[in-house]
């Protein structure tokens, strides 16, 4: 049964038909990666799941024939022997085959996983619900994998237990029968446990991801070393400690309620189950039916267990079946399309945007245009806007109201797809991708033809050619630390961002905080080059620094989601502005 709280997200109860949808899903999912492998588990399953009854026969036909004689004994004890033999050997290989089938199963849901991800646009990926279906996904693959050894232990316990009682009946019907009835409080034992840890695992789900959250912080290289030189990681392990005392509260008191339930399930079944051993002593015929009742009665016992923990899991399982379905039910976008190289003019009016559970607009009637050669800027004070304005032009959020035209085109009539394709974008939280400079740098462009020539010539226009020359492999050399690679510092990182967008060369370049990390003479290169190359794109550039704005053909001046101030740098900086306040210490 799935351990209390040990993976995260949150499943909640379902009803018998999610459970039996899941059941079967499960298995048609087996069949579809390996059917040869599911049938062979199955066959196996089942085999094993009539061997307990076949030795029951088998002691009572031995035990017959005890008086006879070793030779008369010869033959039965022949058959228990091939019996429990066929019964070790059938057990092991249904061993390995579940376990094969179940790695195949879970290499083809990672991948599936992988693939639905990928075929989402920015805007769907951002969505918080899709995200959390994403993550809980990720983290159920592994259990999902397992899903289809669960169903037919489930059924096969069932076959065992129902074998059993045919197996006992000739000796002992009331036996038989208690044995079978013995099944009813181990499926409602582990159906209410299954139930139960449900409702309580996304509380104690919260306070182990949050856990894993702060522990993530005190061994990743950049925020430990942070916290290292802080000297204040004691803090965040006090934290990460009180995280995990509340989530072992919980699993605590799941434990002690599986306990309470266990203990009752347990004492019921062994009523029923004495009381099948003595309608065996009273009415087992004989040795041979009293050995042969004895050992059915204490085989059921077992398999009666078995079929409720499989059942268990069945149960549990199905609210993550139901996540990883409805994921994969999502409609995803049309394919990338081609970059679109020439955009004329970009025309945003009247933008406005509230995010969600906010009653101010975090941006109001935001108007602004450009036209190609042109390059604008967006300036402010944190949480001025800046980043929701460059949003609402990509079209990643909802707005309250307000266009952007694309050469004259409403851009909301465009796929998603569509108007990225007319987007080159480098975000404050660009991806730092632990690749080859070569795949990293690819990553910009959707076409699968890059000459390293390109790639070349997009590293120098964003300064980072250079830097590539000089290491050991050139665009072979792998960046980053977790695959031997080499080390990159923030600003370089940033260089290789920019490349990408250089590769890409869409119409519409929007680079948020470009420089951020890179040193002021590097800074001064790359926006020379990005007005090099200006002449045929529209750029949007969101910066901190007053003297990267100089060259800008226009600057929007934002302060609390307004555009409050707007034109080139020498009307700005002029005194009594509100710009010329913001960067008093910049100008002077
Ligand atoms: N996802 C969100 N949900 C709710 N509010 C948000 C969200 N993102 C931003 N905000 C709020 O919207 C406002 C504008 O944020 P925005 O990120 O656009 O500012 P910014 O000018 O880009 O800031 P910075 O210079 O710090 O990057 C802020 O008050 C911020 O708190």
């Amino acid at each position: 049964m799935t351990k209390a709280g040990a993976d995260a997200a949150p499943p909640r109860s379902t009803g018998l038909r999610s459970i039996l949808g899941g059941a079967v899903w499960s298995l048609c999912e087996a069949a579809r990666s390996n059917p040869r492998w599911l049938a062979l588990s199955l066959l196996a399953s089942l085999l094993l799941a009539l061997v307990p009854a076949g030795q029951v026969r088998a002691v009572a036909w031995l035990v017959g024939t005890a008086d006879d004689g070793v030779r008369a004994a010869a033959l039965p004890l022949l058959v228990l022997t091939a019996l429990v033999g066929a019964g070790l050997v059938v057990g092991s290989a249904e061993n390995l085959v579940g376990q094969r089938a179940s790695v195949r199963l879970m290499h083809g849901m990672n991948d599936r996983l992988a693939r639905t991800a990928a075929a989402m646009d920015a805007r769907q990926i951002t969505d918080p619900r899709t995200h959390a279906l994403l993550e809980g996904s990720r983290e159920s693959t592994f259990l999902l994998s397992r899903g289809p050894g669960g169903v037919i232990n489930a059924v096969c316990s069932l076959v065992a237990a129902v074998a059993l009682g045919a197996a006992i009946w000739p000796f002992s019907p009331l036996a038989a029968g208690l044995v079978v009835l013995a099944l009813v409080p181990n499926l409602v034992n582990f159906a209410w446990a299954a139930g139960m840890q449900d409702a309580r695992f996304e509380e104690g789900a919260t306070h182990g991801a949050r856990f894993r959250y702060l522990l993530d912080q005190l061994v990743g290289a950049r925020t430990a070393t942070e916290l290292a030189t802080l000297g204040t990681a004691t803090k965040v392990a006090d934290d990460a400690g009180a995280a995990h005392a509340r989530f072992s509260r919980i699993n605590d008191q799941i434990y002690a309620a599986l306990l309470r339930g266990d203990i009752i399930g347990g004492a019921v079944t062994a009523v029923l189950l004495g009381g099948a051993l003595l309608a065996v002593l009273a009415e087992g015929g004989g040795a041979a039916g009293l050995s042969a009742g004895v050992l059915g009665v204490i085989a059921g016992l077992q398999s009666t267990r078995s079929a409720g923990y499989a059942l268990g899991d069945v149960i549990s399982l199905a609210p993550r079946i139901a996540r990883f379905r409805e994921l994969e039910e999502i409609p995803t976008g049309a394919p990338q399309q081609d970059v679109v190289a020439e955009v004329r003019r970009l025309e945003a009016t009247s933008l406005s945007v509230t995010y969600p559970g906010q009653e101010r607009p975090a941006l109001q009637d935001a108007t602004l245009h450009a036209t190609a050669g042109e390059t604008i800027a967006l300036v402010g004070i944190n949480g001025a806007g800046k980043t929701t304005l460059v949003s609402a032009l990509l079209g990643v959020i909802d707005l309250d109201h307000g266009t952007v035209e694309i050469d004259g085109s409403d851009a909301s009539a465009l796929t998603a797809a569509q108007r990225f394709s007319r987007f080159s974008l480098v975000t404050q939280e660009f991806g730092r991708y632990e690749m080859t400079v070569r795949d990293a740098v690819a990553l910009g462009s959707t076409r699968t033809d890059i000459a390293d020539e390109e790639i070349w010539a997009a590293l120098d226009a964003a300064r980072a050619g250079e830097l590539v020359r000089r290491l050991p492999g050139g665009l072979d050399t792998m960046l980053g630390p977790q695959f031997d690679g080499v080390g990159l510092s923030g600003g370089q990182w940033q260089r290789i961002a920019l490349a990408r967008i250089h590769l890409r060369g869409a119409g519409i370049r929007v680079l948020d905080e470009p420089t951020s990390a890179i040193d002021a003479e590097a800074e001064q290169e790359v926006f020379a080059q990005l007005r090099e190359t200006a002449a045929g794109h529209i750029t949007v550039v969101v910066s901190h620094r007053a003297w990267t704005l100089r060259g800008m053909d226009r600057i929007h001046l934002l302060d609390e989601g307004r555009i409050v101030e707007s034109g080139d740098f020498e009307e700005l900086a002029a005194p009594g502005t509100r710009f010329s306040e913001i960067f008093a210490q910049q100008l002077s």
